[in-house]
């Protein structure tokens, strides 16, 4: 099968590097293999690209390379594509969009201009041809708001919702130091087409080949889902920001404590004003948000992440969204609204 990765951050970098690496761990010339991974990367990253890696943090703070790839040379440097490339000229059967919340309308519009591109030239190929019929696009991002930006914007139903709980620092595209081991969920394709659903199971089996263990669950069940994510992403997110410490720094005293519970608990009250249960497996919304700092405690989180790089965050498809829901619903939402505050001054910190 064929899957083509957008967004090489810490997300996109740990599924593009585990996939190539059962393809192609030594990049061996090999007989035409029914699997195909390409990633999309900018020009000027293409350059310095000479293998991809996934690193451990030993406890000196020094990395360690876990699994490292080259991409020096074919068959594996035409994985990595400016999407423009000729080599790229079978569609995709699934592209999974790991890009922040802040570029899904860019990059959804990028996508839409190659797939009309492909409409008008057949004879250009690029990866965005993957994006009219039968190809599947998957949505691995945080917050709310992303699929139907993508639907919208390319004209198709064939998105799906995904979640991951896998954590990473990115160091540069495709260089990701792991920061926790956590579950992958994806919507089921029962509501979409025989092809679709049978793109999605092939997918499955090659992320579990690839040591990215997945589950999938129906596609009336992947609001919990997104919405347990929301609420993790919301208690951890916007305090580990303004700490500036990996998440672990959440977890520490009584007083940190009462700032999630009230972040997650607002979260949990409009989540149920939306009819939607959450997932917390018999805990309390602020055990299971601990539970999941502990479990991801070495990694700095997206945000502080995307506030040291100078970059715009995602508290606008995070704790922004808890609060625009709670508004439709009259649920007052102060401790999010707060964290919205604090957070957008952190993005505009000047030295
Ligand atoms: C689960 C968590 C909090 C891991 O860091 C994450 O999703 C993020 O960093 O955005």
């Amino acid at each position: 099968m064929r899957v083509g990765v957008v967004g090489l951050g810490a997300v996109g970098s740990l599924f593009f590097n585990r996939l190539l690496h059962h393809i192609n761990p030594r990049n061996e010339i090999v007989a035409a293999s029914s699997n195909r991974v390409f990633a999309l990367v900018k020009q000027q990253h293409l350059r310095n690209l000479e293998s991809v890696a996934i690193y451990e943090r030993a406890p000196g703070g020094q990395r360690t390379p876990v699994l490292q790839v080259p991409v020096n040379a074919p068959p594996n440097a035409l994985s990595l594509t400016t999407g423009a490339d000729e080599h790229v000229t079978t569609p995709l059967d699934v592209l999974l969009v790991a890009v922040k919340s802040t570029d899904t309308v860019d990059v959804a519009q990028q996508l839409a201009v190659a797939a009309t591109a492909i409409t008008n030239n057949p004879t250009i190929s690029s990866i965005g041809l993957q994006s009219r019929k039968n190809s599947l696009l998957i949505s691995l991002q945080n917050g709310l708001g992303n699929v139907h930006v993508l639907q919208e914007q390319l004209v198709t139903e064939n998105v799906l919702h995904g979640v991951t709980y896998m954590g990473g620092q990115c160091l540069s595209p495709g260089h990701v130091i792991m920061g926790g081991k956590g579950a992958t969920i994806l919507q089921g394709a029962d509501h979409l087409g025989d092809v679709q659903q049978k793109h999605l199971q092939r997918f499955c089996t090659l992320l579990d080949a690839a040591q990215l263990p997945t589950q999938v669950v129906n596609s009336q069940d992947v609001q919990s889902v997104i919405w347990t994510k929301l609420l993790v992403n919301a208690g951890i997110n916007p305090l580990a920001s303004l700490l500036d410490r990996p998440n672990r720094c959440v977890t520490d005293g009584a007083s940190n404590h009462r700032v999630v519970r009230q972040i997650v608990d607002e979260v949990a009250a409009v989540a149920a004003a939306e009819g939607i249960p959450l997932q917390l497996g018999g805990q309390l919304p602020l055990e299971f948000t601990l539970g999941v700092a502990n479990a991801t405690s070495t990694n700095v989180c997206s945000m502080l992440h995307d506030i040291r790089a100078g970059k715009r965050t995602e508290i606008g498809a995070i704790n922004e969204m808890v609060v625009y829901y709670g508004q439709r619903h009259g649920i007052p939402t102060p401790t999010n609204a707060l964290m919205v505050d604090i957070v957008r001054a952190l993005e505009n910190r000047r030295d």
